[in-house]
């Protein structure tokens, strides 16, 4: 029988070895490392995320976080490996598969020529369906952002971040925060600024952001925070940035179609942010949606 190294879910700090930053999530920052038990270089390549050593809050996070992760088994979700206790069990490291191609922001920046409409929307084709495998299993992901999606390769990215997903209680559709934190505002539902409402409904709402962000190939000048606070005009006072972010959403200003966006891939962001959540279209509508857009290109281009 082939011996195969059974891939272990406990790390041993002591084969760890690190090689350099990957970049920060919520709580904490990514490393790159080798796992290598046999310490001839051969060992696998593996993303390690540890806690940033600050509040005891964190650590409950983080432990929700890991709980979350290795509860999850999908094609677009980054892979749990395991955890990696050190100092003698008082802190630990979330492990999770590497994936070499790095930040989809920093994938489009740099691949843009090479990007075409058709790779946008199969990236944003593979989202939604992490998406609707995480709603399958009651989560909210709460900081759904181009931020928090990785490249694996040229054809497949993942969703990569679980620092903000909370699970959804039976008895309710919707989860309520009490402790905000610093928010990722501009990515918000409008529930979420003023209710601390998150549901799958704002996720959609959220999920628009990163559609807009991808045919805006992440970049500086279009980023939502930047145009919204642009929107919102520099004068500080009055009601807090939240507040004057929710009114022009009421009175029905939305981020502008990215420059050579198809129309109905705009139209699929406007559905999105639909201010009544109710309005807004479900993750399997929208899945419906981008694989008809697919189809019809592929008609149009042999037409
Ligand atoms: C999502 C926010 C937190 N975060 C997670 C990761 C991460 N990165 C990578 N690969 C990666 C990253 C960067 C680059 C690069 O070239 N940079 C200039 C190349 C490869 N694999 C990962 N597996 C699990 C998490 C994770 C990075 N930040």
């Amino acid at each position: 029988n082939l011996s195969y190294q059974q891939e272990p879910s406990q790390y041993e700090e002591r084969h760890l070895r690190y090689i350099g930053p990957l970049g920060k999530g919520n709580f904490g920052s990514v490393e790159l490392c080798r796992y290598d038990p046999l310490g001839d270089n051969t060992g696998e390549l593996i993303a390690v995320k540890r806690l940033q050593p600050n509040k005891q809050s964190n650590m409950e996070d983080f432990q929700r976080e890991i709980q979350t992760i290795s509860s999850l088994h999908c094609d677009y979700i980054v892979k749990y490996r395991g955890i990696c206790y050190s100092m003698g069990r008082l802190s630990m490291s979330l492990v999770m598969e590497y994936l070499p191609y790095g930040s989809l922001i920093g994938y489009l920046e740099k691949n843009r020529q090479n990007v075409n409409n058709k790779r946008l929307l199969l990236f944003a084709s593979q989202i939604c369906k992490g998406m609707e495998y995480l709603q399958s299993m009651r989560y909210v992901h709460r900081d759904l952002a181009a931020r928090n999606i990785l490249v694996a390769s040229e054809t497949l990215v993942k969703i990569a971040d679980f620092g903000l997903t909370k699970i959804i209680p039976l008895d309710k559709e919707y989860y309520r925060v009490t402790h905000p934190g610093e928010s990722p505002i501009f990515w918000y539902a409008p529930e979420s600024i003023t209710e601390s409402k998150f549901s799958h409904k704002s996720d959609v709402w959220s999920f628009g952001i990163v559609l807009y962000e991808l045919f805006s190939y992440c970049e500086h000048s279009r980023n939502p925070k930047r145009l919204c606070l642009q929107k919102i005009g520099n004068d500080m006072q009055g009601p807090s940035i939240a507040m004057h972010l929710v009114n022009i959403l009421k009175d029905g200003w939305r981020l502008p179609g990215p420059p050579h966006c198809p129309p109905r891939v705009y139209s699929m962001m406007l559905d999105c942010w639909a201010y009544s959540s109710e309005e807004r279209p479900t993750f399997s509508n929208l899945e419906e949606q981008i694989k008809t857009i697919i189809q019809d290109d592929r008609e149009g281009a042999k037409g």
